[in-house]
């Protein structure tokens, strides 16, 4: 018999699953009222109300599985539930065309003004010429992020007679012409622009998006959404352009804080607001819950779970053989991603020596997860790399050699992109820890942790000296340095790990020392 813990309002119909089973009893008490029972639960079945801490889960040490009757785990310490082998699943896809019907609910309202046109009639009065909107036919719909819920707004956009320009740095040509969208740059999309919406992940990249740069390169009269994550667009750096009539409007769903208390922008007449309603739909809240009662019915059942989003349930055993590989194939994953941060199509992994011998579908899935880990909104790990990359139309393949380049065993990653090709080769030694002895060509040795830092430049005397002197300037440690070339005075690189990250001004000095042609930042 398994006990499910039900702590949140869960739409009932969608628990029916579970109800079917014999062998699991359903318990609704949110956690306080649950207090003394709480080390018999098998499972818990949150939405965003119940905060899954490390002190609630060292209550619960039977509970084997979390399920998230949504897609945003922020409430849930996954890291603590994947320390404690708690599989943590979600419903990424059941609220995808609610946020998207929200969208264009908030993008009607806001070039109609529907919002204030509704308050001014409830105060009894009839002013129309107060509130002449836009149509939508013919304008310009910029969307910048184009997954799940962005693409789904593209789609209404086009049934409403809009153009669309899509920013995405991550889509490939053949996914934007599947979806029958053209990629832009940023600067285009900001140029062009009646209406900017942003359907991004909350990154350090995505983070203050449209903030004073860039809302100084859209258009004058431009209107702006953002049902995706508060931050985004950066609300100080709004305010100066809502006050001088820049930007004509702005729609926002979610906020930097949560509730946003007596935020500034609040008091703009041309500023409508929604409290995180994006998901906020009978059908939404259905799907989320009877997908995520699904897989914990299946989970129970000791069936393979499609929507885990931390570690796969391994044996021990093989746990322990893989583990090495599997850590150092994330981070050629990550460091990859980040190198080639341009569309890829394919990955290609070769194992070699030692590690070929092994279980290697869980390592590759790993360098998936790595690679996918710098682009995607939602968790992703082992379980769900697979499933994101086919989403995202990237196609992945294992081989076997026999070339170790003289070590033990070796992991070799070739990526390729539109119009590039990039390989990285990684070698685990025991005791020593993991190297990467082969970079986009070059030979090196160094070891893939923290923040990094690739520079490739013209083999020339003091260029070693100039690197250093920029960053010393700025108070930055080197813990070590790695340098390659192909030919004297030919393409060379220097690879060095700092004790921090460093800024955009310390990039763009390096970048500005004469012969250095790349300069990139890559964050293990
Ligand atoms: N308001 C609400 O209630 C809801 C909000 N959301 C939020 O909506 C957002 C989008 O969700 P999904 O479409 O499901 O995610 P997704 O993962 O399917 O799509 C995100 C897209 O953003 C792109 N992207 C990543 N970094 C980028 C960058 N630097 N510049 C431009 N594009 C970038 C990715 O390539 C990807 O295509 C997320 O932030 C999610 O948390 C999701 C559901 C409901
Ligand atoms: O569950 C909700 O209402 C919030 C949905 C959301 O923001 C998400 O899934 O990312």
């Amino acid at each position: 018999m398994f006990r499910i813990l039900v702590s949140d309002a869960i739409n009932e119909e969608g628990l029916a699953p579970l109800r079917k089973s014999e062998q699991i009893e359903i318990v609704q008490k949110n956690v306080s009222e649950a207090e003394n029972e709480l080390h018999e639960f098998d499972a818990l079945l949150v939405r965003s109300a119940t905060k899954v801490t490390e002190e609630l889960l060292s209550k619960m040490p039977n509970l084997k599985i979390i399920g998230r009757a949504g897609v945003g785990v922020d409430n849930i310490d996954v890291e603590a539930a994947t320390k404690r082998g708690i599989v943590v699943i979600n419903a990424p896809n059941g609220n995808t065309i609610s946020a998207a019907e929200h969208t264009f609910a908030m993008m009607a309202a806001l070039v109609r003004h529907i919002p204030q046109a509704h308050i001014s009639v409830k105060s009894r009065e009839w002013n129309r010429s107060a509130f002449v909107g836009m149509e939508l036919k013919g304008k310009h719909l910029g969307i910048i992020g184009f997954g799940r819920i962005g693409s789904e707004v593209a789609k209404r956009a086009r049934a409403f007679g809009m153009t669309v320009h899509v920013y995405d740095p991550f889509l490939t040509k053949e996914r934007a012409e599947k979806l029958g969208v053209s990629i832009h740059t940023l600067d285009e999309v900001l140029a062009c622009a009646d209406i900017i919406t942003v359907h991004t992940p909350l990154t350090k990249e995505t983070k203050g998006l449209l903030g004073e740069k860039n809302l100084a390169k859209t258009k004058k009269g431009v209107y702006l959404i953002n049902c995706a994550r508060g931050g985004i667009i950066d609300e100080k750096a709004l305010i100066p352009f809502l006050q001088n009539g820049h930007v004509a409007g702005v729609a926002l769903d979610v906020f930097e804080q949560e509730p946003p208390g007596d935020h500034p922008l609040l008091s703009f007449d041309n500023v409508i607001v929604t409290p995180h309603l994006g998901a906020s739909t009978v059908e939404a809240q259905l799907n989320v819950a009877t997908q995520v009662a699904e897989e914990i019915l299946q989970f129970l059942e000791g069936k393979p779970v499609t929507s885990s989003i931390n570690l796969p349930a391994l044996s021990k055993d093989v746990y322990e053989k893989i583990q090495a590989f599997y850590h150092l194939a994330k981070k050629m994953g990550m460091i990859a991603s980040q190198y080639m941060n341009i569309p890829v199509q394919e990955l290609s992994v070769t194992y070699a020596g030692t590690v070929a011998d092994l279980e290697t579908t869980y390592i590759t899935r790993s360098l998936l997860a790595g690679f996918l880990r710098p682009r995607v909104a939602s968790t992703v790990n082992e379980v769900n790399a697979a499933m994101i990359a086919k989403e995202r139309g990237i196609t992945y393949g294992e081989k076997f050699s026999d070339e170790t380049h003289g070590y033990a065993n070796c992991i070799s990653l070739t990526v390729h992109g539109e119009n590039r090709t990039f390989t990285i080769k990684g070698t685990h030694i025991p005791n020593y820890g993991d190297r990467i002895v082969h970079f986009d060509g070059f030979t090196i040795d160094f070891a893939p942790e923290g923040h990094l830092l690739y520079i490739q430049h013209q083999d020339r005397p003091g260029m070693i000296g100039k690197v250093g002197n920029v960053l010393g300037e700025h108070q930055v440690n080197i813990a070590t340095m790695q340098v390659g070339r192909q030919e004297a005075g030919g393409r060379a690189i220097m690879l060095l790990s700092l004790d921090k990250p460093i800024d955009d001004a310390v990039m763009q000095k390096l970048t500005e020392i004469e012969d250095i042609d790349t300069v990139k930042r890559l964050e293990v």
